[in-house]
């Protein structure tokens, strides 16, 4: 698992699901983002050109990188493990159905969240309450709180 090598890292979000206004898009970006921020020394700054350490964008089948999605369910998303170009990217696979507050369809705050972990170098958890636990599970995004196996991954990678 690689790491930033800086604490100030910079994120862009390049499109948007359909299923979601602009701003709960946003939202629930920044909001995935604060969960690893209030536990780490990482902070983020959203950028509206150039190239962002993590790039994130929705897309179905082949996307752009060797690894294309697979239709509705199954892959949700995926991200890359820190490090130049790709690296730090995260992907939504946009024939999911992601929602804000419902629990139709799949929480893009929780999905993010998880696929962030990856951005900062996490990989999966074998924990069953873990964000980092591999299949996706909701939870009332309103009283979430990072699960003690994800605190003591993050800051065993950044301090
Ligand atoms: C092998 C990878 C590419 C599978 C992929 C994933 O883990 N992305 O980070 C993924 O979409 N996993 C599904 C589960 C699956 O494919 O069996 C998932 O629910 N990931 C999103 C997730 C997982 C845990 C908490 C929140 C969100
Ligand atoms: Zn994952």
């Amino acid at each position: 698992n690689r790491k930033w090598q800086t604490n100030q890292v910079t994120y862009r979000i390049e499109n948007y699901t359909p299923d979601m206004s602009v701003a709960e898009v946003d939202n629930s970006i920044e909001r995935a983002l604060q969960v690893w921020a209030k536990v780490s020394p990482l902070r983020f700054t959203r950028i509206y050109s150039g190239i962002a350490d993590i790039r994130i964008s929705f897309g179905t089948r082949n996307h752009g990188d060797s690894y294309p999605f697979d239709g509705p369910d199954g892959t949700l998303a995926h991200a890359f493990s820190p490090g130049a170009d790709i690296g730090g990217d995260a992907h939504f696979d946009d024939d999911e159905s992601f929602s804000f507050s419902s629990t139709r369809g799949y929480n893009l705050f929780l999905v993010a969240a998880h696929e962030f972990g990856h951005s900062l170098g996490l990989s999966h958890s074998t924990d069953p309450g873990a964000l980092m636990y591999p299949v996706y599970s909701y939870t009332d995004p309103s009283t979430f709180s990072l699960p003690r196996d994800d605190v003591n991954g993050i800051q065993y990678i950044y301090g």
